[in-house]
């Protein structure tokens, strides 16, 4: 590619000549092959432009850095750019050509995963070719793969939106995280539409107050959605009014779902033990829905990812009666086993605050006899959230288990100590495997268990080294030994 057809995103003046020929891009100087061009990205851990060198040693044909991050003398051209992390993400749109046409996000601090996963099944049951990208991978027709990233960085996501549209896939849903908002990782994908489930505390490592993680969410609605495209907003968070504001103001068409949602109104909620029913209004008409997932904040997951494919075109008919075959995203309050006594046991993948709250109240409403839960928190993560879920299990869940989720470098203990500061009646039991097995002794009829933080997770992530671990597996080993 000639720097000319990208000249609208890194506009050089004239000072280099638009025949300048690229062969791809890169922001990793030791992925750096003949020709690429080089972005050097101001990161979290070092400063890109330390790299230039190597880049150019590489081969890079020229690098795009903020104006005066390259010290000293380069052998190759530096373009300047206010913002490497849009430019690159706005590039590798370009080299990498081609999205499915319907493309939407969501943001919010709980609900994406589930948000994405069920816009995917709502096209698929339509009869529609449809993706959904994020924590718990990328699925689509003939593919199921794990990611490492919740929103990959755009090098990656827009190699795989090119391979999706390619193979077909028309209506893809992707998960915005806050850190890939901020990191503009995309800033290249062409929207259809946008989501917002709820906001509460999460990476108060990487944004230094509340309103500050708010606006890195707000971008989605007032940078990245085009003008005159629709937000589909939940309406009944704490949030939901601030977001609806920034919407308004940047001038995108508001659809508001929930109670106090006007686009898609749900009337009134029975919840049954493993599923709920749910009167939903929408234009006037009333719909009958069968929800077959437990807990409220479903509901609320299951409206937004309705709206977003009744915002970009599908009929309110299909996209609700969709609703009715649902299948949970994989360790989001997910059924996994029943004791003997008739006891459930859940795993879920809350890890903060706000997640773990409704989790614990979701139950509560088919729960006869105890809730009872297992739960620790990442090291190396937000550790003020650690005393604030301590005492959210100590006043939610009949037993609190206290127990390690991913130490990483951190001594795992003293993640437990935080924890157990808030929740001095929880038990200590470090040891994971141990933990799931004498909560699942416990039980009695009636009792619900939740296996708290891990979700989807295949591995448990201790002094810096990852261990295979599922949660689904260790409940249904322990659920065998006590039958045994
Ligand atoms: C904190 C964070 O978000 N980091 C992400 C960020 O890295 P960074 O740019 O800050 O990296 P850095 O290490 O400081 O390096 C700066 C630059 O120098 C470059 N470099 C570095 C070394 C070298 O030899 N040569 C070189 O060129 C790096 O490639 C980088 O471009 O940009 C990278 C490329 O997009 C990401 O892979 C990386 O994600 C790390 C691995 C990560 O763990 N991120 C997590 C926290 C994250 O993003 N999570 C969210 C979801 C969280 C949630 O909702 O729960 C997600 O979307 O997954
Ligand atoms: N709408 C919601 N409101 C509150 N809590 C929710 C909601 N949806 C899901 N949860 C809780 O949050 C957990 C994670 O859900 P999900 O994976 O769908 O969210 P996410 O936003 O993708 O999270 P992450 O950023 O960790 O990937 C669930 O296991 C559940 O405990
Ligand atoms: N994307 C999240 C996942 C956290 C999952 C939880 N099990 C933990 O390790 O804290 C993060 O990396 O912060
Ligand atoms: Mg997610």
């Amino acid at each position: 590619m000639k720097l000319g057809e990208l000249a609208d995103i890194l506009p050089h003046d004239g000072v280099l000549s638009d025949d300048m020929t690229f062969s791809g891009v890169q922001s990793d100087s030791r992925h750096v092959t003949t020709g690429d061009i080089f972005f050097a990205l101001p990161g979290v851990k070092t400063d890109g432009a330390r790299f230039a060198e190597d880049a150019a040693a590489r081969g890079a044909a020229a690098v795009v850095a903020e104006p005066g991050s390259i010290g000293g003398a380069l052998a190759i051209p530096v373009i300047e750019s206010s913002d490497p992390r849009r430019a690159l993400a706005l590039c590798a749109a370009r080299f990498h050509p081609g999205q499915p046409e319907t493309m939407v996000a969501v943001t919010g601090t709980s609900g994406k995963t589930s948000v994405a996963s069920f816009a995917r099944q709502i096209w698929e049951q339509a009869g529609l070719s449809a993706a959904s990208i994020g924590t718990t991978g990328v699925v689509a027709p003939n593919r199921d793969e794990y990611g490492e990233l919740t929103t990959p960085d755009p090098i990656a996501l827009h190699k795989l939106l090119k391979e999706l549209a390619e193979d077909g896939v028309t209506h893809g849903a992707m998960e915005a995280s806050s850190h890939g908002l901020s990191q503009r990782r995309v800033d290249g994908v062409r929207l259809a539409a946008a989501g917002f489930t709820n906001l509460g505390r999460d990476h108060m490592d990487y944004h230094p107050t509340v309103e500050h993680y708010h606006q890195s969410k707000m971008r989605l609605f007032d940078t990245l959605l085009p003008a005159g495209a629709p937000a589909v907003v939940f309406a009944d968070d704490e949030w939901s009014e601030a977001t609806m504001n920034a919407v308004k103001a940047a001038g995108r068409e508001l659809r508001t779902v929930g109670r106090k949602g006007a686009f898609l109104t749900l009337k009134r909620v029975e919840h049954e033990r493993h599923r709920q029913r749910a009167e939903v209004e929408h234009r006037g008409r009333i719909y009958e829905i069968g929800l077959p997932l437990a807990g409220d904040f479903q509901i609320a997951n299951a409206l937004v990812a309705a709206g977003l494919a009744i915002a970009t075109g599908l009929a309110a008919d299909q996209a609700l009666a969709a609703l009715e075959q649902l299948k949970g995203a994989s360790g989001r309050l997910e059924l996994v086993g029943t004791t003997a006594e008739g006891a459930q046991v859940y795993v879920d993948y809350a890890h903060k605050p706000d997640a773990l709250k409704n989790v614990l109240l979701a139950v509560r409403p088919f729960t006869t006899g105890r809730v009872v839960v297992v739960f620790g928190c990442g090291g190396d993560r937000d550790r003020g959230k650690r005393a604030i879920m301590g005492s959210i299990a100590a006043e939610l869940a009949d037993i609190a288990i206290v127990t390690d989720d991913n130490p990483r470098s951190e001594e795992p203990a003293t993640i437990r100590r935080a924890i157990l500061q808030a929740a001095p009646n929880a038990r200590e039991i470090g040891d994971r495997r141990e933990a799931i097995r004498s909560a699942i002794s416990m039980l009695k009829a009636g009792d619900t268990l939740i296996v708290a933080g891990k979700g989807h997770e295949h591995g448990q992530e201790i002094a810096g080294r990852k261990h295979h671990f599922s949660d689904h597996e260790e409940v249904r080993k322990a659920l065998g030994e006590q039958t045994a």
